[in-house]
């Protein structure tokens, strides 16, 4: 092939972790129509290799394996499969650094943040290898004579999985490990702009000694293949992080078959600054929480809210920072953002800062000639951002970021509460009081408090509103892939009352 695919495979220690095919009942499968679809690197815009687009009859071949996989799976003891996903972790582990060139190579995000992700979503695996082995149920203090009642907990079934290109590695753990851990066989169907990340999770599964069958990426085109995985009734629950557009469709095409829903959707973060705040400190973390891989993270900062008192200087410190921030080809070295994932993505970023400034916004930085290539999106700040700007009403998923003062706290809570999002919000105070009645006024999933960090795996990740349904991680996380069976054992004899 015409490609950069032996340039890349040449960049890893371990070659093979560049598949360009499905993995489906454990083989590498290629398309039987003869559809395939290039993946490009969005920092220079060159193919790195191909994919497949599988066919309907295929999509159906991955079900029909993970049904007959599922008998010998959930029959394994809880002990049996946390093994198998421990060896999964400590191979995610060993190839970090291929793992994570793959990444930067396919998604742009910068090495190290590649490197932090591979990280990241190997945890996934871990705790959940864990937490497999303490699906508890309970017992039941029976109303019934003679009975003995409980519940104990049961695999839901064949889990289909559909993940955004944002974070190609993370998304695909976060999911996967809770559902293996609970019992349940696999299908992930991975963003076309980033599949590679998900097969070479694939080939490591295998290695981990997962069973064919259990663990299968089907590649196509995502409409055609979503529309089967939903339709299928064979497939129980459905999990799905992107766009909260994406996930109302998958809700649509879900209804016949009633399946379990998670769903990870869209955000549109406000960030609070109270007026005791240092406005430097208070500046850096909103950068932080902004311009992480480039803008396009679900958690990203999108409408930063700051008190009246504080506004101009922390306008000044954020646009010094701002100005400092490197843009350029994730491989280089000393890179803070790197390019959107196409083309699209930059115009869409473009018409949401020409929108803010026809409605009276200030626009500081983004100087877009300066941007190293076409994929590229120079960080911009907007002051004096309203909520009839598209900047205060979309997701944005660029390095956009809209500055608004503001007065009183109740005043901040209505801004910060008028979005269709409810995914995260970032309150910076040291006040106790205003913390306690922010925090308990937002009507978000997570609220971090003077933290830009607050994911990992003991955490339930998730929105309200339409940010979507269910929570990853955590205590809870495996309950999306478990059943609740209630039993009641009667004609026992004399246990009334236990
Ligand atoms: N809440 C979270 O945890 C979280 C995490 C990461 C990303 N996101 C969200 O994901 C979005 C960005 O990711 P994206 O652009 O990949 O989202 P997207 O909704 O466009 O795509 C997500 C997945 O859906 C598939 N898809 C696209 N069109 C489809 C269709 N018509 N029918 C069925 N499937 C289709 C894609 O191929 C991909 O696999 C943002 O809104 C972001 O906030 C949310
Ligand atoms: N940063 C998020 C992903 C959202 O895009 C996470 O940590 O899960």
């Amino acid at each position: 092939m015409t490609t950069l695919s032996t340039t890349l495979a040449k960049r890893l220690e371990d070659p093979r972790l560049f598949r360009q095919y499905a993995y489906v009942n454990g083989k590498w499968t290629h398309g039987e129509g003869g559809r395939e679809e290039a993946v490009y690197d969005p920092a220079t815009n060159e193919a790195i290799g191909h994919i497949p687009l599988l066919e309907a009859e295929q999509i159906t071949a991955a079900v029909d394996a993970a049904e007959a996989a599922f008998v010998h799976w959930r029959a394994l003891r809880a002990d049996e499969r946390c093994e198998r996903l421990l060896a999964w972790y400590d191979l995610i582990q060993a190839n970090r650094e291929d793992l994570a060139t793959i990444m930067t190579l396919e998604q742009g995000k910068p090495l190290p943040d590649a490197r932090g992700e591979v990280q990241y979503g190997a945890s996934f695996v871990r705790w959940f290898a864990e937490e497999g082995k303490r699906t508890y149920g309970e017992t039941i203090p029976s109303h019934i004579p003679n009975a003995s009642l409980g519940t104990i907990k049961e695999p839901v079934g064949i889990a289909a999985m559909i993940t955004p290109w944002n974070f190609p590695l993370a998304m695909i753990t976060r999911k996967a490990a809770a559902a293996l851990a609970a019992g349940c066989p696999v299908i992930v169907k991975p963003a076309n702009e980033t599949p590679y990340s998900a097969l070479a999770l694939a080939e490591l599964a295998e290695r981990a000694g997962i069973p064919a069958g259990i663990f299968n990426v089907v590649l196509g085109d995502p409409a055609e293949v979503s529309k089967i995985l939903c339709s299928e009734s064979r497939i129980r629950a459905l999990s799905f992080t992107g766009s909260t557009r994406v996930g109302r469709l998958l809700i649509e095409q879900s209804a016949n078959t009633v399946k379990r829903l998670s769903l990870e959707l869209g955000g549109n973060a406000p960030f609070i600054v109270g007026p005791d705040m240092d406005p430097k400190e208070a500046a850096f973390a909103a950068i932080d929480a902004k311009f992480q891989t480039a803008g396009q993270d679900c958690l990203a900062a999108n409408r930063i809210l700051v008190h009246e008192s504080i506004h101009d200087e922390f306008v000044e410190h954020f646009s010094e920072r701002m100005a400092a921030l490197t843009v350029g080809n994730g491989l280089q070295s000393e890179i803070d953002l790197g390019p959107l994932i196409h083309r699209q993505a930059v115009e869409k970023a473009a018409a949401i800062v020409d929108d803010a400034i026809s409605k009276g916004a200030t626009v500081i930085g983004g100087d877009q000639s300066q941007a190293p290539g076409e994929n590229f999106f120079m960080p911009v700040m907007l002051t004096g951002v309203t909520a009839q700007m598209k900047v205060w009403r979309e997701e944005n998923f660029a390095p956009v970021a809209g500055i608004t003062a503001y007065s009183t706290d109740d005043e901040v809570i209505e801004m910060a509460n008028d979005t269709e999002y409810g995914l995260a919000a970032y309150i910076y105070t040291h006040d106790i009081r205003r913390i306690w009645k922010l925090m308990r006024a937002l009507e978000y999933g997570m609220v971090s408090v003077n933290s830009v960090k607050m994911t990992g795996p003991p955490v339930p990740f998730g929105g309200v509103k339409q940010s979507g349904l269910g929570r990853e991680g955590g205590a809870t996380g495996i309950d999306e892939y478990l059943e609740t069976k209630y039993y009641c054992l009667g004609a026992l004899g004399s246990v009334s009352g236990s």
